[in-house]
């Protein structure tokens, strides 16, 4: 049984306004990093993966699949060795499993190595339903019968190509059938799947390890499958929502940085909403420079109506930086609707903003009216999942006083070693405990 990773709960002591300055970098996208560890199963060569972001999610991911036999090593900091050459389709910490969504990205390449896997059903941020019908559906159609009990137990005689129409364009269960198609005798088409930058990093990588898929960065994926994958070596790409954010703390402190390798052919959503937001961010090869004095006024509809800021399927505004556009519009001027489509509790963060002074009516779990500037005061914050975590610390951070978020654990879901990457810029966040050297 893999050892459990510790429930460590942390704190982050933020004293409001500084401005920062200066250059960072993001991450690597950790929605790319962990469908790419699981994919990695799919060889029993060694496979090299670089610019993995060493984050909760990621380390967990990292015992899961120790656990179910693949040697694994950190050449370095955010630099990853796998090798699975046997493995086995038990022992999985149903604690582990419950800690992360993407315990369930084992079922496709444990049903191609193996045959079978058996899964405590998947955690990750709570943020209202989280569907799995989706990986049944494809998954299914691949061949695999799949028992849903208080586990899920996937089982196959043999993976084979099929013409899967996915319900909706999960991004996680695209990832799946993908992984499984790769395997599978004969050629899949999935049609109405997701086409996220992660999607497509992973797309990159089967195909680094000899996979043949067509129609990366689009919904329709035509998948020639059967081949034997082999070794390969793999850079994750930067991660689009830790630039997102990085945006928005930008504006809303008054600050001038530059976003090194910020991956700029995958911004155009992103930065066309902050421009709705009166944000425009230069764009220097694959730099993006955020100056100070931004305009901060958020640009109404032809005719003077209320703007919309709505997320949709890539290549629209990604759903997981729509937090940050709520706490970066409350500090702009003007109205703005918005309209978060997918989960149901993603929202209700906003009372939080609203107790430090922000003017936010949630009209329902979707909708949210931000009318700004509004001065925001210090408060005593719990960060309920990674990007309101976010929104909470760059609410903080352009706040009067110090503020304290706890659950910060949350936010370490999903960002790297953050208040130390913002300290070095000019911020002054504390966290408790600190780090170890
Ligand atoms: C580990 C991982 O990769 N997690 C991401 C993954 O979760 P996960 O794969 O669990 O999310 P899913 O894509 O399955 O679920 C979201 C569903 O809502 C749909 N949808 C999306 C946006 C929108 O405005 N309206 C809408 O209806 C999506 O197309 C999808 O069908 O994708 C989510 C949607 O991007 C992100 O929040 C999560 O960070
Ligand atoms: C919702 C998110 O992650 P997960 O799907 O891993 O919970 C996120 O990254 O914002």
């Amino acid at each position: 049984m893999a050892r459990a990773l510790p429930h460590e709960r942390i704190q982050y002591v933020v004293e409001g306004g500084f401005k920062l300055s200066g250059e960072i970098e993001p991450s690597g996208n950790k929605n790319a990093a962990l469908p790419i560890i699981a994919a990695s199963l799919l060889t029993d060569q060694r496979v090299e993966l670089s610019n993995v972001p060493r984050i909760r999610d990621v380390e967990a991911l990292v015992e899961l699949i120790q656990s179910v036999g693949a040697k694994v090593r950190w050449l370095g900091r955010n630099e990853l060795e796998i090798e699975a050459r046997e493995l086995r389709p038990a022992n999985l910490d149903p604690d582990l499993c419950a800690r992360i969504r993407a315990s369930i990205l084992l079922a496709g390449p444990m049903l191609a190595r193996c045959g079978e896997i058996t899964l405590p059903p998947p955690g990750g941020d709570v943020i209202g339903r989280r569907r799995v019908d989706t990986h049944f559906l494809a998954l299914e159609q691949l061949g695999a019968r799949i028992e849903v009990n208080s586990v899920y137990s996937f089982r196959t005689e043999g993976l084979r190509g099929a013409d899967v129409f996915l319900d909706e364009p999960s991004v996680t269960a695209t990832e799946n059938a993908l992984c499984a198609a790769v395997f599978a005798e004969g050629t899949t088409i999935l049609r109405n799947c997701a086409s996220e930058p992660h999607v497509q990093d992973l797309a990159r990588f089967l195909i680094a390890m000899g996979a043949r898929i067509e129609g990366v960065g689009t919904n329709m994926m035509t998948i020639h499958g059967g081949q034997r994958l082999g070794g390969a070596s793999h850079r994750i790409g930067p991660d689009h929502n830790e630039v997102g954010s990085l945006i928005g703390l930008a504006a809303v402190t008054g600050s001038e940085i530059t976003i090194r390798r910020a991956g700029v052919e995958h911004l155009r959503s992103t930065l066309m909403t902050f421009e709705r937001l009166g944000i425009r961010c230069q764009i220097d090869g694959d730099d993006l420079i955020i100056r100070s004095g931004q305009e901060m006024k958020i640009q109404p509809d032809f005719g003077g109506h209320i703007p919309k800021i709505e997320d949709q399927p890539w290549p629209a505004f990604p759903a997981d930086t729509m937090s940050i556009a709520i706490v970066t519009a409350s500090q702009c001027d003007g109205v703005v609707l918005m309209f978060e489509k997918m989960f149901e509790s993603r929202m209700f963060f906003v009372d939080k903003l609203i107790a430090m002074g922000a003017r936010i009516v949630l009209c329902d779990p979707h909708r949210a009216i931000v009318a700004g500037p509004s001065k925001l005061r210090a408060a005593q914050l719990e960060s309920p999942d990674i990007r309101a975590g976010m929104a909470m610390l760059i609410a903080a951070m352009c706040a009067e006083g110090t503020s304290v978020i706890n659950n910060a654990q949350q936010i370490e879901r999903g960002y790297e070693r953050i208040e130390e990457r913002l300290n070095a810029m000019g911020a002054r966040i504390t966290r408790i405990p600190p780090r170890e050297a």
